[in-house]
């Protein structure tokens, strides 16, 4: 049996996690969730999982919660706030954490959870962008395991093969291309929120379904990738792929390409970090290789999808550079979404907050949290100049 906590279990990731566990009643048990402000849907999670541990955002949910669950037998310890979230990741029964949590709010829990070592399910890509190297030298300090969960990184995992480690030339991220592939700088300039949560491929949360029509997306995953393969920038491109069918590859110097397909459905990368080592059956809908009418690539455009590009350079410039791009991306698409600025601003903020950005090498985990904090300053600055 794994014993497993999830942080952002209300979320697309998080629910999906639960439906995997779902699947292997006799393989996987849930222990300790947490969860952000949707306080009803966190209930329900509690009364059918019955978690020992469980944490909301407010102390007030938590109170409600509280509240609810005072006639029932089922009585779980019951906690709030960030302190919450380390109580959820650091939970003694827990063997592996999945970090679930949407923005570099993951990134505190994460460090306590691998400080304790717990396995980790990466699915939270921006605790690795703003924190890559520092993140990835605790793991190792404390012999844990980062499980990649994002699909891409998922399916790259699954093309690298231990003996071959040395012959690896490049790894190829796929990218669907987001809900404007097609469209040119003055219809970017006009296309609206509603508009940009209408992903082609995938449902998933809203920060990085918009992620994904910008191309930060991909960018964070450029970053995620390095750290979590110890690759170059050199060694990592990125294809345009409409159909998101193949979810990545990884090309051998001998100029072999191992390719992984699938569904689009989050369940089976999410299944395998929770396997791993094993590979366990399931029925999810397979891929009908027959019936797919055709697999495109394109070279992505960085004349109308700075992001990506922005995300390359803040990755090559290494320090705080990909924290303080994180950052600033962060607080942009939260203002997109809140109507405040229009879709072509979000790169701009976040390429005007690197240029105010005096690069620093972070000593250690709280320098890195201060830069995030300047960052998210400084992109609100540029925000409301605009
Ligand atoms: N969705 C997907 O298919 C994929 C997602 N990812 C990555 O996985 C991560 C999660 O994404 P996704 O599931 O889409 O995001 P969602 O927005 O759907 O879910 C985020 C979760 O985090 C919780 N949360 C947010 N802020 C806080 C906080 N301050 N304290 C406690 N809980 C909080 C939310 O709680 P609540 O809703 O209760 O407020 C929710 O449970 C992201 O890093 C994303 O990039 C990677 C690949 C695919
Ligand atoms: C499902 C997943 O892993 C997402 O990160 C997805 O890849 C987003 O799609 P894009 O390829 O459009 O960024
Ligand atoms: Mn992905």
């Amino acid at each position: 049996m794994k014993y497993i906590a999830i942080l952002g279990s209300t979320g697309s990731i998080g629910r999906q996690t639960l439906e995997v566990v779902e699947l292997f009643p006799q393989r996987l048990k849930v222990v300790a969730l947490a969860a952000g402000r949707n306080r009803q849907a966190f209930l329900q999670q509690c009364l059918r999982y019955r978690p020992r541990l469980v944490s909301l955002e407010l102390a007030e949910d938590a109170k409600w919660l509280q509240e609810q669950l005072a006639g029932c037998a089922y009585r779980p310890a019951i906690h709030y706030g960030l302190d919450g979230l380390i109580t959820v990741a650091t939970c003694a029964e827990a063997s592996l954490v999945v970090t679930a949590l949407s923005g570099a709010v993951g990134l505190i829990p994460t460090c306590a959870a691998i400080k304790a070592r717990k396995q980790i399910a990466l699915a939270n890509k921006e605790t690795l962008v703003a924190a890559g190297q520092y993140v990835s030298g605790l793991a190792e300090q404390y012999g844990v395991s980062l499980l990649p969960v994002d699909s891409e990184h998922s399916a790259i995992w699954q093309c690298l093969q231990e003996e071959n480690r040395q012959a690896v030339q490049r790894l190829l991220l796929t990218a669907s291309g987001g809900p404007f592939r097609q469209l040119d700088q003055a219809a970017l300039k006009q296309v609206t929120p509603a508009m940009a949560l209408q992903h082609p491929n995938w449902s998933m949360g809203q920060k990085i379904t918009v992620d994904s029509a910008t191309l930060m997306n991909k960018g964070l995953e450029v970053i995620e990738a390095r750290w979590l393969f110890n690759v170059d920038y050199d060694q990592i491109d990125v294809v345009i792929h409409p159909q998101s069918i193949i979810h990545s590859m990884v090309e051998y110097g001998d100029g072999s390409l191992l390719a992984h397909l699938g569904m689009p459905d989050m369940r089976i990368p999410i299944q395998y970090a929770l396997s791993y080592p094993e590979r366990w059956f399931n029925q999810l809908p397979r891929l009908q290789v027959n019936r797919l009418k055709g697999l495109t690539f394109e070279e992505p455009d960085t004349e109308r999808f700075p992001a990506l590009a922005l995300a390359y350079q803040a990755g090559r410039q290494g320090g705080a550079a990909p924290a303080v791009l994180n950052a600033a991306n962060e607080v942009a698409v939260h203002a997109f979404l809140a109507g405040c600025i229009n879709f072509l601003d979000i790169p701009y903020i976040v390429a005007k907050t690197l240029d105010k950005y005096q690069p620093v090498n972070p000593a250690g985990l709280d320098e890195i949290i201060q830069i995030d904090s300047w960052a998210r300053a400084e992109a609100q600055k540029i925000i409301k100049r605009q």
